[in-house]
């Protein structure tokens, strides 16, 4: 079953094309829709929505087409805007059960359905607070309980995880998965960071600038471009463990990156090995014990977006302009932290 299809979707703004010729086909379950800022993300969705017009191709969204059956989608279809979009002076309770009513809920039913949805967000304690005092954690979750409180078959969640920290992007993440293993409803969930969906989605779709990378199973994305980051100490018989180390994993046949990432600050250099498998992790634990020195760490490096581009040219620029814009948005930031000292002096 589809869920969502679309096929060379483009669309173009005067100035920039915002999606390329986009062709997908999305099953039930949790998906992420992975991309830089810009790829095209939110406009794909608001296409979904059937809230912006495509300029070339076709999309449909369960079955419905897009550019005539908007309304019928929205009706089916839940929706977590990635900006702040709520009103200040009402709780959490009068929003979401307003939204309700606005989806066609008859009063009784939305105020059970909002009670519902509230407390499955995590939410029942402060629901009569006014939302303005919230925090950024809370007022993602009143964006996710509006979204499914009209129990839609589908949401389409932008961002969901951005301004919270890292614990709030693992209470959120675990929240997402529960929308498709405890209600069925099944979840398109846009991230700049490919690493944080990983362990969330079932099937991963990366764009780049409004062009399809890759739309792949989870497992077959991860089983790719799984990267380890082993960290080591030194022995007296090995004082540079981490050199020892390389050697001893490349003569038992393991893929080494070639440089090394540098460790905290005191310690060594944390190699990046190639993990083919579960047994990588067998290897390198048995050769870290065969050499007796000390294993700091053995992680699974978090993917950024741009490791996912590094085979292609298009996003190899792409790269650049990012590392352009970071120095100098650094250094603009120096700037102004210059001038704030100075006008401290
Ligand atoms: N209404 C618009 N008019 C002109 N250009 C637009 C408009 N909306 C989006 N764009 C451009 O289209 C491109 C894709 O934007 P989009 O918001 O879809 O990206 P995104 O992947 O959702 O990124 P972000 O997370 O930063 O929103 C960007 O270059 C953006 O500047």
């Amino acid at each position: 079953m589809t869920v969502i299809a679309t096929e060379s979707l483009s669309k173009r703004y005067p100035r920039v094309t915002a999606l390329d010729r986009l062709s997908l086909d999305i099953g039930p379950g949790v998906t992420g829709l992975v991309g830089a800022n810009g790829a095209g993300k939110s406009t794909l969705i608001k296409i979904l929505l059937g809230l912006s017009p495509a300029t070339e191709g076709t999309a449909a969204v369960l079955g419905l087409d897009v550019a005539t059956h908007g309304s019928a989608i929205r009706e089916r279809v839940g929706y977590m805007p990635e900006h702040d979009c709520l009103p200040p002076d009402v709780s959490a309770t009068e929003f979401v059960v307003h939204m309700a009513r606005m989806s066609g809920l008859p009063p009784t039913a939305a105020r059970e359905r909002t009670a519902d949805t509230l407390r499955h967000v995590g939410l029942y304690e402060e629901r009569y607070r006014p939302i303005g005092g919230y925090s950024t954690g809370m007022k993602q979750r009143v964006k996710l309980a509006q979204a499914l409180v009209h129990d839609p078959q589908l949401v389409l969640l932008d961002e969901p995880t951005n301004g919270l920290d890292p614990v709030g992007r693992d209470e959120m993440l675990g929240l997402i998965r529960r929308v498709y293993t405890d209600f069925g409803i099944s979840v398109l969930v846009t991230s700049h960071l490919l690493g944080e969906l990983e362990r969330t989605c079932d099937h991963v779709v990366v764009v780049d600038g409004g062009k399809l990378l890759r739309s792949s199973s989870t497992s077959d994305f991860t089983q790719t471009t799984t990267t380890l980051a082993v960290e080591v100490t030194d022995s007296d018989a090995h004082p540079d463990g981490t050199a020892a180390l390389r050697k001893a994993l490349t003569e038992a046949g393991l893929t080494l990156h070639a440089g090394e990432e540098e460790g905290l600050p005191g310690a060594g250099h944390i190699l990046l090995v190639e993990a083919t498998g579960e047994a990588t992790y067998d290897v390198v634990r048995d050769t870290v014990a065969d050499l007796g020195i000390g294993l700091v760490r053995m992680e699974q490096r978090r993917h950024h977006i741009a490791e996912v581009f590094r085979d292609s040219d298009a996003a190899a620029a792409r790269a650049e302009q990012f590392a352009a814009q970071s120095a100098q948005a650094a250094a603009w930031a120096a700037t102004q932290q210059k001038g704030a000292g100075s006008d401290g002096a």
